[in-house]
């Protein structure tokens, strides 16, 4: 099973970006974990809501340009439903089960995630009502992606 994660922008900080390349590693050996990110738009502080709408839906359609049609779509929103470990590894394994051959997980950018990208969403997925920065959010969704896996390989990892 093909498992993706779609971020807006690029990890600034070197000390994401191997964290995110640690557990990317670690992933080889449950078939990978490919990281796409899409380019932010402009963002000034400032913005009205009509702009910051407008920034959202130019980051939509190139996410979605990532996305194919048979792809589950499992979205990072704060607002989404609350999951655990145990659920999501519990989530991933009925989706194999069932024969979906992609997860695609999207992180939104600084203002969030756009209209477009909501309504494809098949799985609106919370990580707690703090926001976290986009940034991090990719780093503690890659060690999740990974647990859960070692959860469902029955390993002692996930304690
Ligand atoms: C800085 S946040 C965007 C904040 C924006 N005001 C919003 O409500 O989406 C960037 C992205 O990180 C993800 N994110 C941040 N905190 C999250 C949380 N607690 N649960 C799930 N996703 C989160 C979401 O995908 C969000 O679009």
């Amino acid at each position: 099973m093909g498992i993706k994660i779609i971020g807006v922008g690029k990890i600034k900080e070197k000390y994401f970006t191997a964290a995110v390349g640690e557990y990317t590693k670690r992933m080889q050996r449950f078939g990978g974990l490919n990281i796409v990110e899409v380019k932010d738009e402009p963002a000034p502080d400032n913005m009205s809501e009509t702009e910051i709408t407008h920034v959202k839906d130019k980051e939509a359609d190139k996410i979605l340009s990532k996305i194919k049609e048979d792809d589950f779509v499992v979205t990072l929103e704060i607002l989404g439903e609350e999951y655990s470990s145990e659920k999501l590894a519990a989530k991933i394994k009925e989706l194999q089960t069932y024969g979906k051959s992609s997860i695609v997980f999207v992180i939104g950018g600084s203002n969030g995630l756009g209209d477009a990208v909501l309504n494809r969403s098949n799985l609106a997925v919370s990580f707690g009502r703090f926001t976290l920065p986009h940034q991090l959010m990719r780093v503690v969704l890659s060690e999740q992606i990974y647990r859960a896996f070692m959860i469902n390989s029955g390993s002692t990892y996930h304690k």
